[in-house]
């Protein structure tokens, strides 16, 4: 579904080149749930920026779906953005003037969809979150949680080949946050979604089938769910303190 192939990306500042990812290369597939965790500046965020195609990269090759996403145009890029990607942001980034149904709508109105088709589509996105109590409320009506799922739900009206979410949890409580990752789990098991998402939340990566670490512009370990969710948290924290602690073990 997704490949990233030997990727490099510097900023430049005045005349110092600082090199953010250096060299990541690892694939997501059809269906999978997974998560890229790491310190602050390890290059997150950048990396899903390159993917959004929000900013370009100096080397390396990204396919979606076997197509390289540096031979688009601007156009055919935004047909990606809205038809190809789903986005989920960590503050939400709905509109305020509109319904959480409206909200939910507009990559389809974006498209020109029959109304129907629309209607059919978010009404069974609302309900199988559980947010179809709220559709006529505004943003500033509802919860927290609740806006993420409606942002998760807008995601994905387009039936997109990715999900890219960046923190999505990182606004909410742990009894919000347990249900928008609950939103995830069910796109993945009920749509055959494919979720990438950056976190610092352990809780929310331990419910992904795999955990990329980074660590300074580079991959530092990858980790494959196996065990209770529990289990899997408890040995990502292992991880990561032992990232933190420099104390590099083998946690596979
Ligand atoms: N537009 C930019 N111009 C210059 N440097 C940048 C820019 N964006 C990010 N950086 C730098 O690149 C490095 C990686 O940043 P990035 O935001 O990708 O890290 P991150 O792992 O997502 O961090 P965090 O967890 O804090 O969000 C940081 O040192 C950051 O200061």
């Amino acid at each position: 579904m997704l490949q990233v192939k030997h990727l490099y990306k510097s900023y430049q500042s005045g005349t110092i080149k600082y090199e953010v990812l250096k060299d990541v290369s690892f694939e997501v597939m059809e269906g999978e749930f997974v998560a890229v965790m790491g310190p602050s500046g390890s290059g997150k965020t950048t990396l899903l920026n390159c993917i959004s195609c929000f900013i370009p990269y100096d080397n390396g090759e990204i396919l979606l779906k076997g197509t390289s996403l540096s031979k688009l145009n601007e156009k055919q890029i935004a047909k990606v953005r809205n038809e190809k990607l789903g986005f989920v942001f960590q503050d939400f980034m709905l509109l305020d003037g509109l319904t959480v149904f409206e909200n939910v709508c507009i990559p389809k109105i974006i498209d020109e969809a029959p109304y129907e088709e629309m209607e059919k589509k978010a009404e069974n996105l609302l309900k199988l979150f559980g947010i179809d109590d709220i559709k006529d409320k505004y943003p500033a009506e509802i919860s927290g949680g609740q806006k993420q799922r409606t942002a998760v739900a807008r995601a994905l009206m387009n039936n997109p080949f990715l999900i890219l979410a960046d923190e999505p949890t990182g606004n909410l409580d742990s009894k919000s946050s347990e249900a928008v990752i609950g939103a995830f789990v069910k796109a993945q098991k009920e749509m055959k979604a494919t979720t990438f998402m950056v976190t610092h939340d352990s809780f929310s990566a331990s419910y992904c089938d795999r955990v990329i670490v980074m660590k300074d512009g580079k991959i530092y370990k990858e980790l494959i769910r196996s065990g209770s969710q529990r289990m899997f948290m408890d040995r990502l924290l292992e991880v990561l303190g032992a990232m933190n602690g420099g104390d590099e073990h083998d946690c596979k």
